[in-house]
Formats: structure tokens, sequence, C-alpha cells
């Protein structure tokens, strides 16, 4: 146990990078990949079903809590650890992305936001004050700081801007957050896609001082190559001995891109969103079960999976069950990718420890084909 949050690196292999944070609640294996548990839950999905998949961490999501049931509500209750079963580490966003992509009527200012509620109109406010109040009542273990995400394309002066107002939020974030022994807080770099600002934005964190660092303000409609060339730089402009958490990301090979150029940490709702629509990521690429092609396939969805899905159940199976839209097929597609996704983190993390992650990466991307698989 622990009562300070400590990151150990175990082994690099050119920009890649894998290790350990340790927690009060325990250790989270890096590179990681952080499921999404938005309202208290990861859609379809028990946690002790979310642990078997290799989770180690969940991700929560402070708009959708403080909105329904309250963040007061889930401190009352004991918080969101008890409230929702989950006894590993969780880290909350801190609302501002969501209150922009999510919220109405949204009212931005120096001091904060005000919006409307996207489920019944209600008025809120959040400030870096009040995300770091709502995320300690949560109880969460990995804090973010309250900053804004500007909508791409923007220009530079619109980003320069929004850098700039956060860097002030991030300072009363920490501000606001104070010594809180067990619990860490993580600044976001932002500055869109030009290199100097995102300069300034780390300089800016380094500055303030933080337990982790996020590359924030991407995986917002650039696309992969621009997203790629921003991370040929922006992780090195951070500190080396701290965690860096690449927010939004992504598919697979978005994934396996970003861990390539030293990112530690990142989450993303693709694989339990997509997991309810019929999209089942493998090895070999992506299966729409719901294509007519799968309805006679008495084959496993990914016959080197050993989720309860590709157990258990054929492709004929899954595609009838996804289909007439029955509970169980959101089930078992949203387990499948999970437990694909924490594969390929496994895998990854065992081949930068090797020293074999070129290698790694090239039958990564030699078997995937291209369309349905
Ligand atoms: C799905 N894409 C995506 N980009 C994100 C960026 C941020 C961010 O910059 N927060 N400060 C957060 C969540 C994101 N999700
Ligand atoms: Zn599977």
């Amino acid at each position: 146990m622990t009562d300070r949050i400590s990151f150990h690196l175990d082994a690099t292999d050119g920009k890649a990078r894998t290790g350990k944070i340790q927690t009060t609640r325990g250790a989270i294996r890096t590179p990681a990949f952080m499921p999404v548990g938005t309202a208290a839950t990861v859609k379809g999905m028990m946690p002790e079903s979310v642990r078997a998949t290799g989770a180690d961490i969940l991700l929560g999501n402070t708009y959708h809590l403080m909105l329904r049931p309250t963040a007061e509500r889930i401190a009352r209750l004991g918080g969101l650890h008890g409230f929702m079963n989950w006894d590993g580490p969780i880290l909350t966003d801190s609302g501002g992305f969501q209150v922009m992509s999510l919220g109405a009527l949204r009212k931005l200012d120096e001091d904060g936001v005000t919006f409307k509620s996207h489920i019944d109109g209600s008025k809120h406010r959040l400030t870096p004050e009040r995300s770091m109040e709502i995320q300690a009542l949560l109880g969460s273990d990995i804090v973010m700081c309250f900053d804004e995400c500007p909508a791409l394309p923007a220009d530079r002066d619109r980003i320069a801007t929004s850098m700039e107002l956060s860097m002030r939020w991030a300072k009363r974030s920490k501000t606001a957050f104070g010594d809180r022994p067990g619990h860490a807080l993580f600044g976001i770099q932002q500055g869109g896609l030009e290199q100097d600002l995102r300069a300034q934005s780390a300089d800016a964190l380094r500055d303030i001082g933080f337990d982790g660092y996020a590359i924030g303000g991407l995986a917002v409609g650039e696309g992969q190559a621009a997203m790629f060339d921003c991370l040929d730089y922006a992780p090195d402009q951070l500190p080396v001995d701290r965690p860096r958490y690449l927010m939004g990301v992504g598919k697979p090979d978005d994934i396996v891109g970003a861990v390539a150029r030293g990112v530690d940490m990142m989450d993303c709702v693709l694989p339990s969103r997509s997991g309810r629509t019929g999209q089942a990521f493998t090895r070999r690429g992506v299966v729409n079960i719901r294509n007519a092609r799968h309805a006679d396939d008495p084959r496993p969805l990914d016959a080197e999976c050993a989720c309860p899905a590709c157990s258990s159940y054929s492709r004929a199976y899954l595609h009838h069950v996804s289909r007439s839209k029955e509970m169980i097929a959101g089930m078992l597609l949203t387990w499948h990718n999970l437990h694909y996704y924490q594969d390929l983190m496994a895998g990854m993390r065992g081949a930068i420890a090797a020293g074999t992650f070129d290698a790694w990466q090239a039958v990564f991307h030699a078997r995937r084909a291209e369309g349905d698989v």
C-alpha cells in the first residue's frame, strides 16, 4: 500500500515505455487503457466483468455524475467506488470537455462555464474550484484539471487564447485541489496542432507541477495523421518521469501508434459504444456482426480471443442477437471489445519489456485486413 501516487518506468523500447502507477487502490500497469464508466457504470458490464477483461482503472465522467445522481448524493453514499462496486483506481475527467460537447446554451467566461443540462434543462456552472470539489466528493483517485478543449478546426489565435485560459484554470485547479495524500492531480496540455503553443502549455504545467500530464485537445476531428504528427513531439514536451495520458483515444491502431510515441494511458468510449452497435474489434480487423455474411458462420469472432463471447458463442449467434437487439448482444460484444483492448495493452507491455515492440507492431499491422472480416 502507498499513501502517494508514484510512477515507475520498468522498460523502454524506442519511445515506447512500460511501467506501473502505484495508487492507494492498487497498481496501474502501463501502457494502460481505461474503460469509460460514464454514469457510474461501464455500459453493459458488471464491474467484476470489467476486472476480468484486465482493466486496472476506470474513467468516470464529472459532467454526467454532477447532473445525475449529483456528486453530493454519491458522497453521502460513501463515494463512487462503493457506489458502483469498483475497488480499483478511478480517474475522473473534469467535465470541461463534455460541457462543451453535451451541455446546452453554454456561456464561457474567465471564471468558468454556465450551461443547461442535456437531461432536464436545469442550469449549472462549472469552474476549476467546483470541478475539484465534485471530483473530491466522488472520491476520485486521479483528478483532472478543469480546462477548455477548443473544437477544431480553429484558428491559431483561438487556440492560443483557449490554451492560455486553460493554463490559468490549471493553476486554480491545483490551488483548489490542495495537498491530498493518496490522490493525484493531472494537468492537461492544450495548444491544438501548434508545436510552439503545446510547448508553452507544457512549460506552464511543469511550472505549476502535477502528478501526471494529459495530452488534451486531440481526437477532435483532426484525423490520425495529424494526431500522430502532434504525438511525434507532444509527449517529449512533458516531464519524462510522470505518466502521459492521451485523452479520448481511440481505435486499436490509434492506440498502438500513440504507445509507440511515448503515451502511457488512454481512454475511449469506442470499444464499449461500438460493442452496443454490433461492431467488434479483432486481431484481423473490424467485424460488423449485423452484416448478413455472418448469419450462418459457426466460427467465433476471434479464434485467438479467450473472452466469453469468443469462447462460447458463434458469429451466427452474435449476428442473431445483435440483429434482434437482445440485451446479451451488447453485453457480449462490449465484453469482447474491452477484452481485446486489454489484450492489446498486455501485448504491448510485454513487447516493450522484451525489446521486441517493433516486431510486435509489424505483426499487429500485417494481420489486419481492410473491411469487414
Ligand atoms: C474522443 N475525443 C476526445 N478528445 C478529447 C479531449 C479532451 C480534452 O482535451 N479535455 N481537456 C477530453 C476528452 C476527449 N475525447
Ligand atoms: Zn473475444
